[in-house]
């Protein structure tokens, strides 16, 4: 793989999917990554096998990657820190890091939520729990999913960041021939289109789920993303973002593929599992069982309606059978498309 980077001493932390595949795509571009991970057995593993065989089965990793469960270890001397667990869990990991983060790395989240009590997107926690300056945070997001990425299948990427030179220097560590990074400056709209995709991800598998075709999908994909820039332009994003890979990009990849563990959640619902019966059976985080709440707390703070949100919460929190949702969906009051 001929690398298109200048080599830069990179942290991982979270040995996850998506940990694991940026790692690679990081290496790929000619950077040398310790990831950081809980499980000795993971790390261990992608130590002495440069394997990950848990979440990326077939998987050989670049001897360029290493890994450990100090995160002081893989912190040190790190000119870029990239944060990969579950949103719910990161202000939480932050506290314990904190003491160890290099004061004038880049910080990159790869994190696809809304935390629960406070509706902070990723970065914010960042900034607010890691003491970091905004204009060296940034966030990655679009249509990538992990176990295509490590086939290494062409995929298209945006870095966001309040500073243009930040996300440039992100976009440039993390370019490789099939991951092609745009770089943009609006850090809420990425956010909330990659926390809100999943959400939507969710009703769309229950439709699957329940029987449903293509039309009531698109039909589903299309009024989720109205709602999405509606609360985004609330909150100061650009509507235009939503028309980007952060937008409509991840929501067709994350809406429409088997891959996705998001829309897999939402089929099995759909099928007529229970929420503990598909965490039981799931090993992976769906991002989307969580933000629900969260982001529909948001919505609710600024005086946004999204309808789809509210009904996938209902779903996933209370118990509301998903084959309901769709009657509370269709019978709302008829209005104009723009509105
Ligand atoms: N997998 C994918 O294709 C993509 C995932 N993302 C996002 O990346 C983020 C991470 O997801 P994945 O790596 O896919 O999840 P994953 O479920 O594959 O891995 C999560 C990792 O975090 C660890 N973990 C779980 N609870 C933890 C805790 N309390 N403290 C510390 N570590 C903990 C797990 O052991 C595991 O190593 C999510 O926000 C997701 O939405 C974004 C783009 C693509
Ligand atoms: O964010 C993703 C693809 O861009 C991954 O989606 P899932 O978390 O639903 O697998």
């Amino acid at each position: 793989m001929s690398t298109t980077g200048t080599s830069r001493r990179v942290a991982v932390l979270g040995t996850g999917s998506w940990g694991t595949a940026f790692s690679m795509i990081l290496a790929d571009a000619g950077n040398d990554v310790t990831m950081w991970g809980r499980r000795a057995e993971v790390t261990d593993e992608i130590r002495r096998q440069h394997t990950n065989g848990q979440y990326l089965p077939g998987l050989t990793l670049s001897r360029r990657i290493t890994a450990t469960q100090d995160v002081a270890e893989a912190l040190d001397g790190a000119q870029v820190v990239v944060l990969a667990v579950p949103s719910q869990s990161l202000r939480a990991n932050l506290e314990r890091w904190r003491p160890h983060l290099p004061g004038d790395a880049l910080h990159v989240s790869l994190m696809k939520g809304i935390e629960l009590g406070t509706g902070r997107r990723m970065s914010e926690v960042i900034c607010e729990v890691g003491d970091v300056d905004p204009e060296r945070v940034s966030v990655v997001t679009g249509p990538n999913l992990a176990r295509e990425i490590v086939r290494r299948d062409p995929a298209a990427s945006v870095v966001a960041s309040a500073s243009k030179d930040t996300a440039e220097a992100v976009a440039h560590a993390c370019a490789t021939p099939y991951f092609r990074p745009y770089t943009e400056t609006d850090v809420v709209g990425c956010e909330l289109g990659g926390a809100t995709k999943n959400v939507v991800a969710l009703a769309v598998g229950m439709a699957e789920g329940l029987g449903m075709g293509d039309n009531s999908k698109a039909s589903i994909i299309t009024r989720g993303l109205a709602e999405t820039t509606r609360l985004g332009v609330r909150l100061g994003a650009k509507p235009l973002t939503f028309s980007g890979l952060a937008g409509v990009g991840d929501l067709i990849a994350t809406c429409m593929s088997p891959l996705s563990r998001n829309h897999s959640f939402g089929v099995k619902l759909g099928q007529g599992m229970t929420v503990d019966e598909v965490v039981a059976e799931t090993r992976q985080v769906a991002e989307g069982v969580k933000s629900a709440e969260s982001i529909l707390a948001l919505a609710g703070s600024v005086g946004v309606d999204m309808p789809i949100v509210e009904q996938v919460a209902a779903v996933v929190h209370d118990g509301r059978d998903p084959s309901e949702v769709v009657t509370q969906l269709m019978s709302r009051a008829r209005k104009e498309e723009r509105r």
